[in-house]
């Protein structure tokens, strides 16, 4: 469904200074809500009160930084009265020299929703027309064609979110029902006056971290169901590998007191047939990448809630340059807009989630093998008699999962390290924020290309150790994904192309298809 067509039965998230969550923002991006500015009047008056402030000032002192100053370095060069209702302007303009792919519609309008956010908290000296424009964009459907790549994130994301304040003005392309239009003519058609932008509006728009924010609480979002995903998969690989359920043992973990870790331990405990405990049973010790896995999912398990709060706390900060206080009427000069917790966040997250990938490789690395996977067909191959041997099973599907974990591995490398000075040394000093959160995505989309492998890995696993093993105690959690995957995905008898088993396992991914350990 397209985000229009949900227009009427769709939640709406209410922006003014209250505190807002990953959720609200994802669910914005996802179309699943609209966002509207609060019209509580004392609400609508203190965002007033910046802006009148800063005409009162312009008029008294006339001299303010970014409003009658060149920006950043150019701080000490004076810009002239007769010129200053050019000047914000003049910044979107030359800012616009990003490149590389445009952010997708989801991601554009988290974007919207994070800067939207940040300016109504109240300390930029906006005007109330400038957040009801964005809010206009957001409902009519017309998102800015932002470009992907140039922004430090540490003057903010200048450079893209210039992309979002000539839109605001009418001016570049935007996306509409999926179609490139020019900003000018889906305005007029939508209804929309372009924005004439006020003396510190430009600043207000761009000066800040709104990219990396919208990004990271995809990316939150994604990595929080990964873990149970991954977790799952365990489950159905330490049984499809006839392995030791007792690995996950409440008083084992007791033991170790990582609270995420130890969550993982309990939902494995609750997915295996853990009835039967024996001294030295068959298996005494499996291979560290499911004997471990609640010691690597864990890891990310219990980042999150610390990711959480640094995404949360950036979510709901003013964070442009200079900052108005309406109440106090100073103009307080500092850095708001560098993005280092964003760039921590994303280096980290990329990081635990890029391991869950290596974890699953290991694993389906175990289950194909015949020497490792006690019994069962070398490849999961599930073909027999004559015809095993033509079919190579998951042979090319493991290769895959190789390349595509590698990948994964490769893009760790932290990008807050490459802080360069930059813009005359005036940014000496910069997060790369904006760059850890686009690598964090693609290492999710790379972990979640393997995850679709392993579920059809597991799939086939559980499926052969059935046959092999009648007896084996069947449970509850893994027969009901069995049946679920079942019933998207065969079991693999004949060789196939698996091309389309896959896109659709990322497909129910993505959407959080399977419910986990609710
Ligand atoms: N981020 C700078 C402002 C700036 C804006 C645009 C630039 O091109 C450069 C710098 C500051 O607030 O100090």
């Amino acid at each position: 469904m397209r985000p229009a067509d949900l227009k009427t039965t769709r939640r709406a998230v209410r922006f003014d200074r209250e505190r807002l969550s990953i959720e609200d923002i994802v669910a914005i991006a996802h179309g699943e809500a609209g966002a509207t500015l609060s019209d509580d009047p004392a609400f609508r008056a203190m965002i007033a009160r910046g802006a009148d402030f800063l005409d009162r000032l312009l008029r008294e002192d006339g001299n303010i930084y970014g409003v009658t100053t060149g920006y950043g370095d150019s701080c000490t060069v004076n810009v002239p009265a007769e010129l200053v209702a050019e000047l914000p302007h003049h910044l979107y303009t030359y800012h616009g020299c990003g490149l590389g792919e445009y952010f997708d519609p989801a991601q554009t309008r988290a974007i919207l929703a994070a800067r939207l956010a940040s300016l109504s908290k109240g300390y930029s000296g906006v005007s109330v027309e400038l957040l009801l424009q964005i809010t206009r964009l957001l409902d009519a459907g017309l998102l800015p064609l932002i470009p992907s790549e140039g922004s430090v994130g540490a003057s903010g994301d200048l450079t893209p979110l210039s992309y979002l304040a000539a839109v605001l003005c009418g001016e570049r392309e935007v996306w509409r029902d999926g179609a490139q239009v020019p900003a000018a003519e889906a305005l007029r058609a939508a209804g929309i006056a372009p924005l004439r932008l006020r003396p510190k509006e430009g600043l207000a728009i761009m000066n800040g971290t709104a990219v990396m924010t919208a990004l990271a609480c995809l990316a939150f979002d994604r990595a929080e169901y990964l873990t149970r995903l991954c977790t799952r998969i365990t489950a159905m690989a330490s049984y499809t590998l006839d392995g030791n359920a007792h690995h996950f043992d409440e008083v084992l973990f007791a033991a170790k007191p990582h609270a995420g870790m130890q969550n993982v331990a309990a939902w494995l405990r609750s997915d295996l047939p853990t009835e039967q405990w024996e001294r030295n049973g068959k298996r005494l010790q499996d291979r560290y990448s499911i004997r471990c896995a609640p010691h690597v999912i864990g890891v990310l398990a219990d980042a999150l809630p610390f990711f959480r709060s640094s995404i949360e706390n950036e979510l709901n900060s003013a964070n442009d340059n200079p900052l108005i206080d309406p109440d106090g009427e100073r103009v307080l000069h500092g850095g708001h807009f560098y993005g280092g917790h964003i760039a921590f966040a994303m280096d980290g997250m990329k990081n635990a989630v890029a391991n869950l990938a290596d974890l699953l490789d290991r694993q389906m690395a175990l289950m194909v093998d015949s020497r490792y996977n006690h019994g069962l067909p070398a490849n999961l191959s599930g073909a027999s008699g004559p015809r095993a041997a033509i079919n190579h099973g998951l042979k090319a599907l493991q290769i895959s999962v190789s390349a595509w974990t590698a990948e994964a591995l490769k893009l760790t490398m932290p990008a807050s390290v490459f802080s360069r000075s930059t813009e005359c040394h005036n940014q000496d000093k910069v997060s790369m924020g904006t760059i850890a959160a686009r690598d964090c995505l693609r290492v999710l989309q790379l972990t979640e290309q393997v995850v679709a492998a392993l579920l059809i890995t597991v799939r086939q696993g559980v499926w052969l150790r059935q046959q092999a093993n009648p007896e084996l105690p069947p449970h509850a959690a893994i027969t009901r994904m069995l049946a679920e995957l079942g019933a998207d995905v065969a079991p693999v008898q004949e060789d196939r192309r698996l091309e389309p088993d896959l896109r659709l396992l990322i497909e129910r991914i993505r959407a959080k298809a399977w419910e986990l350990y609710v």
